[in-house]
């Protein structure tokens, strides 16, 4: 989703696609923690993270964290001053809703509470699927979602819904009290400006990397006519 918004980060504003970089940032700076490596220099992080190292430094310097020439960045304390950013150093609740195929995929990926979020709800609508068990929490029905939301302190709701279910749900889930949503479903959800809305659609990054494989033929085949 290209939104053009800033975050307040202290006194400085961070852009959003340093955002977005300083969570894969985190997520390799995990990594090297698992691996018990306490310093990493601008390059490596910024090879591992994919991204030039200039842009890294830029995007470190939002922090105030600019490392130690020669030596680099603390792994810890660039993971804590990312976490802090980021505001995940609190264990944000996530409500699931939709526990189909994609929801119970979701449900049963690992890596989310290792990135401080906890799946703590699953809502659906199914009666064959209200009150089975996934990942051992039990399916609720989508009449309860005010409900569980107080109850659970739902931060985060994920849409796994059909399109044709998705804007009511929405709807819900914002008259509800949560104020951040990450849609799956294939449809334009429109939300109170209060509200942040992100989408994820597998299909257009299909349609992204189809592009650039047109490219690359065209650029082949003149490439080849000039040979
Ligand atoms: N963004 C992506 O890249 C991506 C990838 C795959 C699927 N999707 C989308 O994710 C959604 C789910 O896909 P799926 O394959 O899991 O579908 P699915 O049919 O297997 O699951 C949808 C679930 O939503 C439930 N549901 C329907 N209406 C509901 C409502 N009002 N409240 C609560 N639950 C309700 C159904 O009972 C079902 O369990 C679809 O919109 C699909 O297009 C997106």
């Amino acid at each position: 989703m290209t939104v053009e918004r800033s975050v307040a980060a202290d006194s400085r504003t961070v852009p959003e696609a340093t955002v977005a970089r300083l969570a894969t940032y985190l997520r390799v700076l995990g990594a090297l923690s698992d691996r018990s490596i306490t310093t990493v220099s601008s390059e490596e992080l910024a090879a591992a993270a994919g991204v030039n190292s200039a842009k890294l430094r830029k995007d470190l310097s939002y922090l105030g964290s600019y490392g130690i020439r020669g030596v680099g960045y603390d792994v810890r304390t660039l993971t804590d001053e990312i976490a802090r950013i980021l505001g995940v150093t609190v264990r944000r609740a996530v409500a699931l809703i939709g526990v189909g195929n994609l929801g119970q995929a979701l449900a049963g990926y690992d890596g989310f509470a290792s990135r401080g979020f906890r799946i703590a709800a699953l809502l659906d609508a199914s009666p064959t699927l209200i009150g089975s068990t996934v990942r051992e929490l039990v399916v609720r029905d989508i009449a309860e979602l005010e409900q569980v939301v107080t109850e659970q302190e739902i931060a985060i709701a994920v849409l796994a819904v059909p399109a044709s279910a998705a804007q009511d749900v929405c709807d819900r889930v914002v008259a509800a009290g949560v104020t951040s949503i990450l849609n799956f479903a294939p449809v334009v959800l429109a939300v109170p400006a209060h509200v942040d809305l992100r989408k994820v659609d597998l299909a257009a990054e299909l349609q992204i990397l189809s592009f650039h494989e047109n490219r690359k033929s065209a650029a082949a085949l003149i490439a080849g006519g000039m040979a």
